[in-house]
């Protein structure tokens, strides 16, 4: 007795493709989910060829498939990961994805009919959940970095991945041979000023301050919060003399202008020690904070709203005026 009946009403209903091809990869048979989802219609199909019917497949690619499943006669497999489709279908979430089309896990089987004629038969599983899901979580994983690396309040770099960067930046520095400026800078009397208008007022200073330089520094510059209203930038391939001019530029652009807070127009500085890598081995970034600490200290020292630079050899520290 025929099993017709069994098959039919199943493949009817079955929600995956199911497409058949035979040795000369003329489509045999398409199913209702096919014929559905790709508008194609298996009575004006069937006996041409696959990649006539649909144009866009990657023929080379699956041509060797279809021809290493029908000499091995062995199933092969291909999952949305490795290729997201096969065949391009519109898939019908209510989703937002990168993709408009159906992700797509394929397993080809060798099929005989009763002759003995060989065939491919190729199952296709809508797998778009889980690429939606894949991509959803891969989002979060990015967001989730980038919080992990930055300070929630100013979105400067957090002092952790940012004393990483410097270290590398060291590293590379050294093997190059290429020069490199640290600046370390701080607010100054910044406790009065919290005194005065309030943490929020302390908060909003802090905030619009960091905006400010970020906006004077390159790409490739790593700004980070090395402290409470400490703040560190880590300049590449810059010496000395750069750093400086950089670091009069910062200094210039936070006390030229004040930050208007609620009704209060806060007024503020920062002093700047600047210090160029010299120190040799494992342990230069630290030799380098420390430089750098040191000028800042001097700038504090001399008055604030300066730029010191530290220079090895030195007793007295060159100060140099805004
Ligand atoms: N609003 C606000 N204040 C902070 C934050 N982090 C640290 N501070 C404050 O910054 C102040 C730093 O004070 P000090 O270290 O005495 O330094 P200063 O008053 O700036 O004095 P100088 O550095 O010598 O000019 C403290 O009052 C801290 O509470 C923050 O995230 N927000």
């Amino acid at each position: 007795m025929s099993d017709d009946w069994l098959t039919g009403p199943i493949l009817e209903q079955l929600s995956s493709g199911v497409l058949v091809v035979d040795e000369e990869f003329q489509l045999v048979y398409l199913n209702t989910f096919l014929q559905r989802h790709s508008s194609v219609q298996l009575t004006e199909a069937k006996g041409k060829s696959l990649f006539k019917v649909f144009a866009d497949l990657p023929e080379a690619w699956l041509r060797r498939k279809f021809a290493s499943v029908l000499e091995l006669q062995s199933p092969s497999f291909s999952s949305w990961e490795q290729r997201q489709y096969v065949i391009k279908l519109p898939h019908l979430r209510p989703v937002t994805s990168s993709s408009q089309y159906m992700a797509q896990n394929c397993t080809m089987l060798p099929l005989n009919d009763p002759s003995g004629r060989r065939h491919v038969c190729m199952l296709i599983e809508d797998a778009t959940d889980a690429f939606v899901y894949q991509q959803h979580l891969q989002t979060t994983l990015q967001k989730l970095e980038q919080s992990n690396r930055v300070d929630g309040l100013t979105q400067a770099l957090n002092r952790r991945y940012w004393e990483e960067q410097l270290k590398l930046e060291v590293q590379r520095a050294q093997r190059y041979q290429q020069p490199l400026s640290l600046l370390l800078f701080d607010l100054d009397k910044f406790k009065q000023l919290n005194d005065q208008y309030g943490h929020l007022g302390g908060d909003c200073v802090l905030i619009e301050l960091t905006a400010r330089v970020r906006g004077l520094l390159r790409d490739t510059d790593w700004f980070g919060r090395y402290g409470g209203e400490e703040f560190g930038i880590v300049l590449t391939n810059t010496a000395l003399a750069g750093a400086m001019e950089v670091a009069e530029r910062i200094c210039l652009a936070v006390s030229s202008k004040a930050v208007t807070f609620n009704e209060h127009s806060i007024q503020s500085s920062i002093s700047v020690g600047v210090a160029q890598l010299d120190a040799a081995g494992e342990r230069a970034h630290e030799v380098l904070i420390g430089q750098a600490d040191m000028a800042l200290y001097n700038a504090k020292r001399e008055g604030r709203n300066r730029v010191v630079s530290y220079s090895a050899g030195e007793t007295e520290f060159q100060l140099k005026t805004n």
